[in-house]
């Protein structure tokens, strides 16, 4: 394989493509992006005059507006068989690369949806793309066998494929990915003003909806302009609903606070549609909270309490105590092993609350 751009996203494939024994060859105009990913483990760096013959599949992992000319560039160079990209929009590269002529049976449009809010080489991992979906948007010029390539792709990263129209997909990223990126940006950005006593009283929930307002500006400007009609649409009545939010507060009256409880609400009936792992319903586990001290060995031993009592834990979360050495552990577990859970861990001496 060879990917082309090793930054977060290229390198955290290229990693987990190592991972799973494939050779893997880097490119990247920066040489310091190169060099990094290169010396954690991700691939060597492609010869300049090639390798003497097309490899197996090339993942050009560029920012949107580069993917198409880096796509000809790649074709006129005849280093792969099979070209797929993971840039976040998907019409725009398309029809860039249509325009420019590059060979549309060989390229599958793609996009793995899952990131970090950092960037560069050095903030990849190779499980980043686990129980993920992938999106691919082939459309009727796209090579069966190229589809049948970068399916192959997304799963030894560890990601479930999906199939998807270009137009479908960037509407739906609109919705899911790219306008609450905005609306986390706005929040975030309510707090460049804030005074000392303000930020110091910052717990989870203000970290949790503004995670991603920490990402790089350039590429996001970038994602956003490709897809500003979708976007728009969804910002347009978010921002109705906070409008009218608001309005309703200031007015203070029973009625009020009843409509804005609607809206809270809806927000509940959302989020609850949001699919949970490997794609299945969301909230069907039950959490067992554990508070546990600050010291070496302390999560190896509960997760072998879990094994003993033969539960598998399905998704973990930590919350730090702010200055003090204990933290709060919560493990999801399916709601029929969450007492069988609790007894273990109680009975090894653990505070277990609820
Ligand atoms: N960041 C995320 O969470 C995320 C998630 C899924 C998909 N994506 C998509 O993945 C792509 C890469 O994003 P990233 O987060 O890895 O960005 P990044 O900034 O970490 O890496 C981009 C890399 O591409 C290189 N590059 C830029 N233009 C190039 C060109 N013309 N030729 C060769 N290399 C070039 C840069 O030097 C950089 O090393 C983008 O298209 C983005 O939309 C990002
Ligand atoms: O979790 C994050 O930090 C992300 O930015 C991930 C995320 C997303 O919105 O889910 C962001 C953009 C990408 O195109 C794909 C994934």
């Amino acid at each position: 394989m060879v990917v082309i751009g090793t930054g977060l996203i290229g390198t955290s494939i290229a990693l987990a493509l190592r991972g799973r024994g494939s050779e893997v060859y880097l490119s990247d105009r920066d040489a310091a992006a190169l060099a990094v990913a290169a010396e954690i483990g991700a691939g060597e760096p492609l010869p300049a005059e090639g390798l003497g013959g097309p490899v197996d599949l090339a993942v050009i992992a560029v920012p949107p507006a580069a993917v198409a000319v880096t796509l000809l560039d790649a074709q006129k160079r005849h280093l792969a068989e099979v070209y797929t990209d993971v840039a976040s929009v998907k019409a725009l590269p398309l029809a860039q690369a249509a325009e420019l002529g590059c060979d549309l049976a060989s390229y599958v449009p793609g996009h793995p949806l899952a990131g970090r809010e950092r960037s560069g080489p050095s903030a990849a991992r190779d499980d980043l793309f686990l129980g993920r979906p992938w999106a691919l948007c082939p459309d009727e010029r796209t090579s069966p066998a190229a589809v049948e390539a970068v399916e192959g792709l997304a799963r030894l990263c560890g990601a479930m494929p999906v199939t998807v129209g270009a137009e479908h997909h960037d509407r739906s990223v609109a919705l899911v990915s790219h306008a609450p990126h905005v609306v986390s940006a706005a929040v975030a950005a309510r707090l460049t003003g804030a005074d000392d006593t303000a930020l110091g009283l910052a717990g989870q929930g203000v970290r949790d909806v503004t995670r991603i307002a920490a990402s790089d500006p350039r590429l996001w400007i970038g994602i956003l302009a490709a897809n500003a009609e979708p976007v728009a649409d969804v910002l347009e009545g978010v921002a109705t609903d906070l409008a009218v939010a608001a309005s309703l507060l200031r007015d203070g009256s029973e009625g009020a606070a009843t409509h804005v409880a609607d809206l809270l609400l809806r927000g509940n009936a959302g989020r609850a549609r949001i699919p949970g792992k490997h794609g299945g319903e969301q909230g069907g586990y039950a959490t067992v909270t554990v508070v546990i001290p600050d010291r070496p060995g302390e999560l190896a031993m509960i997760f072998q309490a879990a094994t003993i009592a033969g539960v598998n834990v399905e998704d973990v979360s930590i919350e730090h105590s702010p200055g003090r050495p204990v933290g709060v552990l919560e493990l999801s577990v399916r709601p029929e092993e969450a007492a069988r859970l609790a007894d273990e861990l109680r009975a090894r001496g653990w505070s277990v609350p609820g």
